[in-house]
C-alpha cells in the first residue's frame, strides 16, 4: 500500500520495489543537500540509510536543511534526521554515524553500502568520496552549489568516469554557504536531484548522468550538460596510491589579495596564481625588496612553521608591518 503510487510505474512495479528494499545507500552530510535527499531515499523504501554527519544543528541550517526545526538546535545531525526520518518509515533500516569521513573510515564504511550519496560542501571531503569509491568499486552522486547554481553528476559507475576525471587539479578553494548565502530551495533542488540519481541507479532505469555533468542556476533558468571523458591514469593513480588526501586552504580563495609563498620549489601542490610571490624561506634574507611593503600580505608554506619564522624576522630585520601568517599552511598530502 505505501508504495502502491511509485509501483504503478512501469520503471518500478514489484520488482524495482524489491530491489529498493534490497539496496543501501549512504549519504555523506546531511545538510542542505543531504536532507532532501535523505527524505525521498527513505519515503522510496531503500532498505538501509546511512546518515553520516559529524555537525549539530544550527539556527542558520533551518532554512534549507528540512530534516531539522527549532527543537533540534544543538543536536546531531546524524541522530536527529535518523529520528525523523524513521517516523516517515519504520520500515528502513537508518544508521546514524555521527563521525566525520575521514581517509581513516571511508573505505571500510563504503564496503557496507550500495551507492554513496555526496551532500558535503568541501573539496576535500568530495576527492575523498572519490578516492574512497574508486578503492571500494562503488558509484557516487555527485552535487555540488554556488550560490544561485548547482552542479550534478554520477562518479565511478560501472567503472565510468571518476571526479578526478572531471577534476583533475586539486589546487581549488572552497567557497561555503556561510561566505556567499544561498537560497534554500537551491540545494533542495539539488539534493531531490541526487536522490532520483540514486533512484535510477538502483532501479538500472533512465539515463544516469555517468560521464555528463549538468550545471543548472536556478535564477537565469540556463542549463547545460557537458560531457567528460575518463582519463584512466587518474584512477590508476588512485588505485596505486590509495586515498590522495587533499587539503585546501580557505585563506586562498581571495584573489584580491597578495601572497608569499615561503616553500622551496620543489613543494607540492605548486600554487601558480598571479597574486602569490615566491621565495624560500632562506632566500628571504636578500630578497625581501621584492615583496610589497604597503598592502597586506599572507605568508605561507606547508604547515604554517616557516612562514611563522618568515614574519617574524621579516618584522623585525626588515620593518614589514602588514604580513599576516596563514596558520596550518597550504597542504596536499599522499599516502604513497
Ligand atoms: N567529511 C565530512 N564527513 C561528514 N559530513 C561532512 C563532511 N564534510 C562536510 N560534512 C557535512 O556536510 C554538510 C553540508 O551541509 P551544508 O552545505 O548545508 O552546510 P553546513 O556546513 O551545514 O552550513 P554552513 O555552510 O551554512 O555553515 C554539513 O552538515 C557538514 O557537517
Amino acid at each position: 500500500m505505501r508504495y502502491d503510487r511509485q509501483i504503478k510505474l512501469d520503471e518500478v512495479g514489484v520488482s524495482g520495489q524489491e530491489k529498493l528494499r534490497k539496496a543501501s545507500v549512504l549519504i555523506v552530510g546531511v545538510g542542505g543537500l543531504g536532507c532532501p535527499a535523505a527524505q525521498y531515499l527513505t519515503g522510496a523504501g531503500v532498505g538501509k540509510i546511512g546518515l553520516m554527519d559529524h555537525d549539530t544543528i544550527s539556527i542558520t541550517n533551518l532554512h534549507r536543511q528540512v530534516l531539522y526545526d527549532e527543537n533540534d538546535l544543538g543536536k546531531p545531525k546524524a541522530l536527529v534526521a535518523k529520528q525523523k526520518l524513521h517516523r516517515l518509515n519504520s520500515e528502513v533500516e537508518l544508521i546514524a554515524i555521527e563521525e566525520a569521513l575521514t581517509k581513516d573510515n571511508a573505505e571500510q564504511l563504503f564496503n557496507q553500502y550500495d551507492l554513496i550519496l555526496d551532500g558535503t560542501d568541501n573539496f576535500e571531503t568530495k576527492y575523498l568520496i572519490n578516492d574512497a569509491c574508486i578503492l571500494a568499486g562503488k558509484p557516487w552522486v555527485y552535487a555540488s552549489i554556488y550560490k544561485n547554481e548547482g552542479q550534478l553528476s554520477v562518479f565511478n559507475y560501472k567503472n565510468g568516469p571518476s571526479y578526478r576525471c572531471l577534476f583533475p587539479k586539486t589546487t581549488r578553494q572552497n567557497v561555503s554557504c556561510e561566505a556567499t548565502g544561498v537560497l534554500g530551495v537551491v540545494p533542495g533542488i539539488f539534493g531531490m536531484l541526487q536522490a532520483m540519481e540514486a533512484l535510477k541507479i538502483i532501479l538500472g532505469v533512465g539515463k544516469e548522468l555517468s560521464g555528463k555533468l549538468k550545471i543548472s542556476n536556478l535564477l537565469s533558468g540556463s542549463e547545460q550538460i557537458l560531457n567528460f571523458q575518463q582519463r584512466p591514469e587518474e584512477i590508476e593513480k588512485v588505485k596505486k596510491i590509495g586515498i590522495m588526501q587533499v587539503r585546501m586552504d580557505c585563506e586562498m580563495i581571495d584573489s584580491d589579495k597578495k601572497y608569499l609563498d615561503v616553500r622551496e620549489a620543489f613543494e607540492q601542490p605548486k600554487v601558480t596564481a598571479a597574486n602569490v610571490i615566491h621565495i624560500p624561506l632562506g632566500e628571504l634574507g636578500h630578497r625581501s625588496n621584492e615583496i610589497p611593503k604597503q598592502e597586506e600580505v599572507l605568508v605561507f608554506c606547508q604547515s604554517g612553521k616557516r612562514s611563522q619564522q618568515a614574519v617574524a624576522m621579516l618584522q623585525t630585520d626588515f620593518g614589514f608591518q602588514n604580513l599576516k601568517n596563514v596558520k596550518g599552511g597550504i597542504k596536499t598530502i599522499t599516502n604513497g
